[in-house]
């Protein structure tokens, strides 16, 4: 079958996009090719019938890009095989599954309901204090957010692992 597929992130400080190319290498290893983009770079999605769609959380809301792109493409995103990853949280006592109830952005989950998305995911991110302007670091000290990596590439691998069965399958 011809099948194009893409995976597409809003990221402000790199490291949502450092996922999802991870995301992707692991994916080509698989046999299965997706084309990267950043969002905003995004401008026709008809030709695909499988995409992931990434964002950073900020203040409890997903990157106001990817949430222009989903509230745009809604109607189109319904009839593919959509999965979303959060990546975030740097406070880690939840359990996974928790997570995602709780990081899911507030904003859209009526549209992401409707899309009915194959899986989602959220991930814990990863603050470099030197990458923040002088209004995030303030924000990040005021919640006192934990500094540092946090991203478990082992759970990202799993997880688009998951995406490589359900691709082989299908
Ligand atoms: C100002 C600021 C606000 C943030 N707010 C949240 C938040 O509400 N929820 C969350 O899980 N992570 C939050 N984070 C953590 C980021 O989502 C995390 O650093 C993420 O990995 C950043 O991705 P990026 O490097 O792709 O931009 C925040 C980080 C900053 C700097």
């Amino acid at each position: 079958m011809d099948r194009k597929a893409l995976i597409a992130y809003a990221s402000k400080h790199g490291s949502t996009r450092e996922i999802a190319e991870r995301i992707r290498s692991l994916l080509k290893e698989k046999g299965v090719i997706f084309n990267i983009a950043s969002i905003e770079n995004v401008k026709k999605i008809s030709d695909y019938s499988d995409v992931i769609l990434g964002s950073a959380l900020y203040i409890g809301r997903w990157d106001k890009r990817m949430v222009k792109f989903v509230k745009k493409n809604q109607e189109q995103l319904h009839g593919k095989r959509v999965w979303f990853f959060s990546s975030g949280p740097t406070e880690i006592n939840e359990l996974p599954e928790d997570m995602n109830a709780k990081h899911m952005s507030s904003s859209i989950k009526e549209i992401i309901n409707f899309i009915s998305p194959v899986d989602m995911a959220c991930f814990p991110g990863c603050i470099d204090i030197e990458k923040l302007s002088i209004f995030e670091k303030w924000i990040v000290n005021k919640v006192d957010a934990p500094i540092g990596d946090y991203r478990d590439w082992t759970c990202i691998e799993t997880w688009a692992d998951n995406i490589s069965k359900e691709l082989n399958i299908k």
